[in-house]
């Protein structure tokens, strides 16, 4: 559902922050991704939503694709997200890969109650009407245990893990094949990695997991692929990655 093939990234005149980084999430596979502050996690997951800065320079390319139905059958074939129109890019996030950031508002309109922020974007995606698109929202919302209460606040109004407890409900609201997190666990919500566990289980969303605590990607993944200095030295399933056998040599070093 994405596959990111020899992205390279430069920002301004400095050396690339991205270096020919290739990696996959297949439909419904979890996938870590780990690395020290400043490695290129976050900025891979901004290429996957196109939105990088506006200055940057790319090559390689960055496919998403859509949902795998029953029988096979996929929902919009992948595309390549770099280059693509903002209209376009509009219509792929959400439906094809949805994001939950580490920003403090983590994606929310401050000017809208969250429950209609919601709602809008059920309403978006299915088509429902009023009624019905209220109904998923608060089953949406008491999904992600912060319960229809919250409906009538703004988002400054709420404490940051239950931001990003409705960050995690408007992201599911359009139904992604692909959900990214990023670092989820540094707001001290202690059950945040278990809902997410249950909910991309429920739904078979694949998962793009940022975290730089190697036991969150343990637990939650079964693949991992770590950066070093915006290049991928790792990639292979948890338990070999875990003891050292799928690890490549530093190209950086020495
Ligand atoms: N908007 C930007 N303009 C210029 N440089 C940037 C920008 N965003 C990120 N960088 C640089 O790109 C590199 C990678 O940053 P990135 O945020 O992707 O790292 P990270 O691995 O997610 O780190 P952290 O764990 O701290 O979130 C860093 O050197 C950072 O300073």
């Amino acid at each position: 559902m994405i596959e990111i093939d020899g992205l390279t990234v430069r920002l301004g005149d400095r050396p690339p922050v991205l270096r020919r980084v290739s990696l996959s999430v297949a439909p419904g596979e979890r996938v870590g991704l780990t690395g020290a502050p400043g490695a290129g996690k976050s900025l891979t997951a901004l290429a996957v939503m196109g939105l990088l800065p506006g200055d940057a320079r790319t090559s390689g390319r960055v496919l998403v694709g859509g949902r795998v139905l029953v029988g096979g059958h996929v929902l919009g074939g992948p595309r390549d997200v770099l280059g693509m129109r903002e209209r376009e890019l509009a219509r792929l996030r959400g439906d094809r890969v949805a994001m939950v950031s580490q920003e403090p508002m983590n994606g929310l309109d401050p000017k809208l109650r969250v429950g209609r922020q919601v709602m809008l974007a059920v309403r978006q995606h299915r088509g429902l009407s009023r009624a019905e698109a209220r109904t998923r929202t608060a089953a949406l919302l008491r999904r992600v245990e912060v319960g229809p209460d919250v409906s009538g606040a703004y988002p400054r109004d709420l404490p940051q893990w239950q931001r990003q407890r409705v960050a995690l409900a408007l992201a599911l609201a359009r139904d992604p094949a692909t959900l990214i997190c990023d670092e989820p666990a540094t707001t001290r919500d202690a059950g945040v990695l278990e809902l997410i566990d249950w909910l991309v289980t429920e739904r078979r969303t694949g998962l793009l997991l940022i975290s730089r605590d190697e036991d969150v990607v343990a637990r939650m993944c079964g693949r991992v692929v770590e950066l070093r200095g915006g290049r991928v030295v790792r990639d292979g399933p948890l338990t070999e990655a875990l003891e050292g056998a799928m690890e490549r040599p530093d190209p950086d070093a020495g």
